[in-house]
């Protein structure tokens, strides 16, 4: 049967109305939906005493089924720890997983992670071996059928190098060799970490296209990265991880609600553009670098750049700007890029 008539039946829905959850649950998380992750304040402590280091804190992950869920955050913020948590591979410290509208127990353990594929950290497989030797180690010791291995090989496109040893496989092939692995049992929901790790441009846009038609197909697909940019455009859900805390959840335009546009001040005299002139201008404090270790203002080559004022502060900054005699030429609002909202995100201890 294929994914898409399988992603039709009844078999483990689960539909639940969402109150909205944690950290700024999202449109897309809070109507009424099939959810195939739940975390309630999912956490993970390591070592104990002075040593102990929570790695991952009260995360409450609501995950529809049919998406790509973008796992973001900073090297260490945590996501490895999450996706071991999710497979049962760690233990939490508190909080409880759902998967599939089943507790993650040890009594549905087996039957939850038949229904899903994975690939954590590094990617599997063994040099010595052909791609179809792997991946004939996976069929046995999973009982597939020939044909679930010949569509993993062909969905990630490594049917013509599958006698080729793994060892002379590029990054991406290894990457994609995974993938296959991960794919092989058909899941209803694939868990990748970090699947785009050394990949050239050319590579991730081939992830990144699998992934979305595999979306498209219903497989849910949750994956992770420290870099926006290989994830903005596949995930229709956003899951920023900053030390351990989900600080956003939901879908690019409802992050890009939480911005602040930049003011572009222009001005011939930018050098009268003083630090001091944004003292006390809301939570910027004028000089000095805003909490993402970015600097308030920004010199341009028209004047400068001013970030995260308020509409009062603006207000405030022009009456001193006409009082100091500073020429304004023009005041705009000009709006942050995605990236701009994330480091602001993942650099200070802002939770949305
Ligand atoms: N087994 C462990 N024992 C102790 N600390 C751990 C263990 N596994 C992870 N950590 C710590 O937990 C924190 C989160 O690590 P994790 O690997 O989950 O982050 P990450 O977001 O996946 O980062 P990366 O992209 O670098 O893998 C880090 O500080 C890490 O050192």
């Amino acid at each position: 049967m294929s994914w898409a008539a399988r992603s039709g039946m009844l078999r483990g829905m689960h539909t639940v109305t969402f109150p909205r959850p944690g950290p700024a649950a999202g449109d897309v998380v809070a109507r009424q939906t099939d959810v195939v992750v739940a975390t309630h304040a999912l956490t993970k402590t390591f070592g104990r005493g002075a040593a102990a280091r929570t790695a991952v804190d009260r995360l409450d992950l609501v995950i529809p089924r049919g998406v790509v869920y973008g796992f973001l955050g900073p090297n260490g913020s945590g996501k490895s720890t999450t996706m071991k948590l999710l497979l049962g591979l760690l233990t939490p410290t508190s909080g409880s997983v759902r998967l599939f509208g089943s507790p993650l127990d040890r009594r549905h353990r087996g039957a939850l992670m038949a229904r899903i594929g994975s690939m954590i950290e590094q990617p599997p497989g063994y040099g010595h071996l052909t791609g179809a030797e792997n991946m004939r180690l996976v069929q046995r010791m999973l009982g597939l059928r020939q044909a679930q291995v010949e569509r993993a090989l062909e969905l990630v496109r490594l049917t013509e190098h599958r006698d080729r040893l793994v060892r002379t496989y590029s990054m991406g092939m290894k990457q994609r060799l995974g993938i296959a692995m991960a794919l092989a049992r058909e899941p209803e929901l694939l868990i990748l970490d970090e699947p785009t790790n050394g990949l050239d441009p050319a590579g991730i846009e081939e992830i990144r296209n699998l992934l979305m038609s595999l979306a498209g197909e219903g497989v849910t697909v949750l994956v992770s990265s420290h870099l926006l940019d290989e994830i903005d455009r596949m995930a229709g859900v956003l899951g920023i991880l900053s030390a351990g805390r989900l600080v956003f959840q939901g879908t690019r335009a409802e992050l890009m609600r939480h911005s602040v546009p930049d003011l572009l001040l222009v001005t011939p005299r930018p050098q009268a553009v003083a630090p001091g002139l944004l003292a006390g201008l809301g939570g910027t404090e004028g000089a000095g670098p805003a909490p993402d270790g970015r600097s308030v203002m920004t010199p341009t080559q028209a004047g400068v750049r001013i970030h995260g004022l308020a509409p009062d502060a603006v207000a405030e900054l022009v009456r001193r700007l006409v009082a100091e005699g500073v020429p304004v030429h023009e005041l705009r609002r000009e709006p942050q890029s995605l990236e701009d909202v994330f480091m602001d995100l993942t650099g200070g201890a802002r939770v949305l």
